[in-house]
């Protein structure tokens, strides 16, 4: 499972978790404006806006699981079974596949306006990257610095471009679903509750945070899409970077899945493996790991974005405590 999230406190801060089982080697990679994006059905690309995120690269190409681009705007992947539906090959049609799906949109696309305008073209086709790298059933949250944000799934249907008024994907069921499953939640509160249930009765409010006593607390996509909006649209805005990114990863965290408690198959678990998120007002992209909480920074401005070149960061895993004595 995986959340992705915007969150825009005074900057606006895009990413998302990747919950999986089993990591794929994915690094923090930077591709410049001159670095030519290939596509199976669609001309080079050959200058762009430039982009950071995580992504396996294999065979020279960055496969972004998520990324945002130099312009602010930001795109996640998220797993989508069952419901994704890839297409034939269409004539007149912007053909793409979805491993090509997130160079396409941010390396042309500056707004979530703009994103949209392009995606009436679209139609997202059967096509794998290798036999060994099949398609994977994907929807994919797209925002940018004004706040705004969109879903995009692909159903048998055809392709649904959804206003998300939330800013926050989770994984199945189809995202109106999610929407209307939040209504049932309508009245959690970060405040006491008030008696609504009989004036004939006293409540003693026996705890603190009796508010959030009916807040979902699962893995499953439903409870995290609740929780994470919930904690977000909760959360503290602060006026310098430290404390919002802080808070952003606060957010983030609180919908993480901690090993053991998601078992996809006997014995195996899905876990966070790193969570991230990258500013869209400045370019400087965040991240932590299952095990490393210590926030890593890239900031993609401080390298030549107008190299032909990807720049690639391993990422920083490694377990470190700050040792007083
Ligand atoms: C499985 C995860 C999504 C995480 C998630 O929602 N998890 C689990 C769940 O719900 O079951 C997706 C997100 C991005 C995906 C990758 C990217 O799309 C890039 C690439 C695309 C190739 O077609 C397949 C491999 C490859 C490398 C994909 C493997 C599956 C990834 C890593």
């Amino acid at each position: 499972m995986c959340t992705s999230i915007i969150f825009s406190p005074k900057d606006h801060y895009f990413g998302r978790n990747l919950d999986l089982e089993v990591s794929f080697g994915q690094q923090v990679v930077v591709t410049p404006r001159n670095y030519n994006f290939k596509f199976r059905k669609m001309p080079d690309m050959k200058k762009h806006f430039a982009m950071v995120g995580i992504a396996l690269v294999a065979d020279e190409y960055p496969l972004y699981f998520d990324a945002a681009n130099e312009k602010g705007l930001g795109m996640a992947g998220l797993n989508y079974p069952d419901n994704f539906h890839a297409f034939e090959v269409e004539d007149g049609k912007d053909n793409i596949s979805p491993f090509e799906f997130i160079p396409w949109v941010l390396g042309q696309c500056a707004t979530v306006d703009e994103a949209k305008k392009l995606l009436e073209k679209i139609n997202l086709v059967n096509i794998n990257f290798s036999e060994k790298m099949q398609l994977s059933p994907l929807h994919w949250l797209i925002a940018d610095k004004t706040g705004k944000s969109i879903t995009v799934e692909s159903d048998i249907d055809g392709l649904h471009v959804y206003d998300n008024p939330i800013g926050c994907l989770t994984n199945n069921p189809q995202f109106p679903k999610q929407l209307t499953n939040l209504d049932n939640y309508a009245n959690l509160s970060p405040a006491m509750p008030e008696n609504t249930f009989s004036k004939e009765i006293n409540f003693n409010g026996y705890s603190r945070g009796l508010g959030s006593h009916n807040l979902p607390g699962g893995m499953d996509s439903e409870s995290r899409f609740v929780r994470v909006a919930f904690n977000k649209f909760n959360a503290p805005k602060f006026d310098t970077e430290e404390e919002n990114v802080d808070t952003y990863f606060h957010i983030l965290h609180s919908v993480e899945q901690q090993k053991g408690l998601d078992e996809v198959a006997p014995g195996q678990f899905e876990y966070t493996i790193y969570s991230d998120g990258t500013n869209l007002d400045t370019g400087v992209f965040y991240y932590t790991t299952y095990t490393n909480k210590r926030i890593t920074k890239v900031d993609m401005n401080k390298l030549d974005l107008d190299s032909d070149q990807m720049t690639v960061y391993p990422i920083n895993d490694k377990i470190t405590f700050d040792e007083e004595n």
